[in-house]
């Protein structure tokens, strides 16, 4: 195929400027090529940029997704739709109608992230985070894969750990994303009998629902090293104890499956341990997947490397929705200064191409173009330590010629 490329591919300035809202004047995504024989695939993708460095790293996704896109014979329908506090401000709530409905008729979606001090003191329904909850629950998607892989090429400089410790961990956190304390009722505020203002929130689960986690983590660690590793709070509370009581009923249809279970609390000293020896897949609830898995990116270096893939019912047969996002958040503090890693969002779309669409070519062109870029040393300033920064250019350049050439 690549004989049939044009490929035109030299940075000559410095000068670029990912702020979406901004113009670009130079395009390093102007790669000029195209599939032998056109299109011969089409695909609708919903995007939604969200807020802070959001919609910065959905641009960059999206530019890589075309490029791709356009090298595999895949033609992308790219539909952006606000949600989070950029819905907020433009129709006065967090997940407008419309962008559940452009959601479940695309293909895959991908989000960028949501959430700012803007809206941080408004009412629950009224903050960016409410509409990443619905969309979640509106798509159906349960099963959030969050890999920490560390990669070779950033280990040294990135990683917190010591070598010895971070060196080739590659963990499978598999997340229960729709249940949980983070959806139970009841929940809210009152006033106790003395008088004094409480804040409460309830941990549910249903046995349905933790099966069907379950099932997607043993067939996830079956593909893996299988070894799964179910983490709970079964010692203190009541939904932990059912969770360990159906994980352990569903391990009886995964006999090659080997299961452990382990204290979150003693999950989370154990990760930044000895990670490698003790973990493979993961499996655990909402809020505790949410935590683990942002202590394991510091692992691999950095949360701006972390990608997801959230999956509705039937995950390794066929799923109806897909949603594919960063594990990062909006990143306030360096939103608009042209500093946010694109990278989780870049393999957040490689996920999206393998698990959303089974573009499996695709997916490996994109994490071999990573992989790639920060071989030649390219780096955002998460994952630095020594010489210089690299131009958010150079590296979207750099990302756009290793695309092209594999
Ligand atoms: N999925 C989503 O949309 C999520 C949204 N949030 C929201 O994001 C906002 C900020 O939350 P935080 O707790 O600060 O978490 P965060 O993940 O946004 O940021 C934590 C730290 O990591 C850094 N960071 C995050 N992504 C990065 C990237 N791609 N490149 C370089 N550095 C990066 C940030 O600069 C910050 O220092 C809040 O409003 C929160 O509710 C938080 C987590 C997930
Ligand atoms: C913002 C929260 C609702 C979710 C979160 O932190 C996450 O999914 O990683
Ligand atoms: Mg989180």
């Amino acid at each position: 195929m690549a004989a049939s490329l044009r490929i035109n591919c030299k940075p000559v300035s410095t000068a670029f400027r990912v702020n979406p809202a901004s113009k670009c004047s130079r395009r390093p995504f102007s790669v000029s090529c195209a599939a032998a024989n056109g299109p011969q695939k089409r695909y609708s993708i919903t995007l939604l940029p969200g807020d802070g460095i959001g919609p910065e790293v959905i641009s960059v996704a999206k530019d890589v997704l075309k490029l791709t896109g356009s090298l595999e014979g895949i033609e992308f329908n790219f539909q952006e739709m606000p949600m989070g506090g950029s819905a907020l401000d433009l129709v006065g709530v967090p997940l407008p109608d419309e962008t559940l409905a452009a959601a479940k008729n695309s293909d895959a979606v991908l989000l960028g992230a949501i959430g700012g001090y803007k809206w941080d003191n408004n009412a629950k329904h009224l903050k960016p985070e409410t509409g990443l909850l619905q969309i979640r629950e509106g798509l159906k998607v349960f099963a959030n894969l969050r890999p920490a892989t560390v990669l070779p090429q950033v280990l040294v400089e990135a990683s917190t750990l010591k070598r010895e410790v971070a060196e080739g961990v590659d963990v499978m956190v598999v997340r229960e994303l729709t249940g949980g304390i983070y959806f139970g009722k009841p929940r809210g505020f009152r006033t106790d009998e003395n008088g004094e203002e409480v804040g409460f929130n309830t941990e549910v689960y249903a046995a349905y629902e933790i099966d069907r986690i379950a099932r997607v983590a043993f067939e996830t660690a079956r593909k893996r090293q299988g070894r799964l590793c179910s983490v709970d709070k079964a010692n203190v509370l009541e939904a932990s104890m059912l969770w360990r009581r159906r994980v352990t009923a569903i391990a009886e249809e995964y006999p090659d499956v080997e299961l452990s279970h382990m204290y979150v609390d003693n999950a989370a000293m154990q990760l930044v341990r000895n990670p490698k020896q003790v973990f493979d897949t993961i499996v655990t609830n909402n809020i505790f997947g949410d935590i683990l898995s942002d202590e394991a990116s510091m692992i691999t270096g950095s949360i701006g490397m972390l990608p997801s893939a959230s999956l509705g019912s039937s995950v390794l047969t066929k799923s109806r929705f897909r949603l594919f996002e960063p594990i990062h958040g909006s990143a306030p503090d360096i939103a608009g200064q042209d500093k946010a890693n694109p990278l989780a969002t870049i393999l957040s779309a490689a996920m999206l191409l393998k698990y959303g669409l089974e573009e499996e070519d695709a997916a490996r062109r994109i994490e071999n173009a990573v992989l790639d870029t920060l071989n030649k040393g390219l780096r955002t300033g998460d994952i630095y330590s020594t010489g210089t920064v690299s131009d958010l250019f150079m590296l979207k350049a750099s990302l756009a010629c290793f695309l092209a050439l594999l």
